[in-house]
């Protein structure tokens, strides 16, 4: 491994990591960091899905400098542990935080001044 390689967990490719991070972050409505295989990603995924969001996944398990861009969110969020999830650019924070938010009624309209939802809601009911 060369001076240089930004293949290794070293300072310098968790800075590059660090600004990759930030760039994808504000680069769709939402941004799931996840890992493929998480339950709670997949949780939060779904979720999304069922409001009708859409969304931006980077699975960091596949992603070559994934445990580069684990560490750098770490350092930017305080939160290591995935999924984490940005609304409009804005950290969420977790799977907790994302079900905690849609139960406190107020995920859906984060969602949709972020631009995620898009045409009718599909759960708005009309009362005549
Ligand atoms: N309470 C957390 C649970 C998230 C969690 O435990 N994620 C695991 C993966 S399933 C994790 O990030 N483990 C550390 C790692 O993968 O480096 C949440 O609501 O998001």
């Amino acid at each position: 491994m060369g001076i240089g390689s930004s293949s290794s967990s070293n300072p310098e490719s968790i800075a590059m990591a660090l600004a990759k991070a930030k760039e994808v972050a504000a680069s769709a409505p939402v941004v799931v960091f996840s890992k493929s295989y998480c339950p709670f990603c997949t949780k939060v995924k779904q979720l999304f899905t069922k409001l009708g969001a859409s969304f931006k996944a980077i699975e960091l398990d596949v992603e070559g400098d994934g445990a580069d861009v684990q560490s750098a969110l770490a350092e930017w969020t305080g939160q290591r542990t995935v999924p984490n999830v940005f609304i409009n650019g804005k950290h969420i924070g977790g799977c907790d935080d994302t079900l905690a938010l849609e139960k406190s009624g107020k995920l859906v309209p984060l969602l949709t001044e972020a631009g995620a939802i898009t045409g009718s809601a599909s759960k708005t009911t009309m009362t005549a």
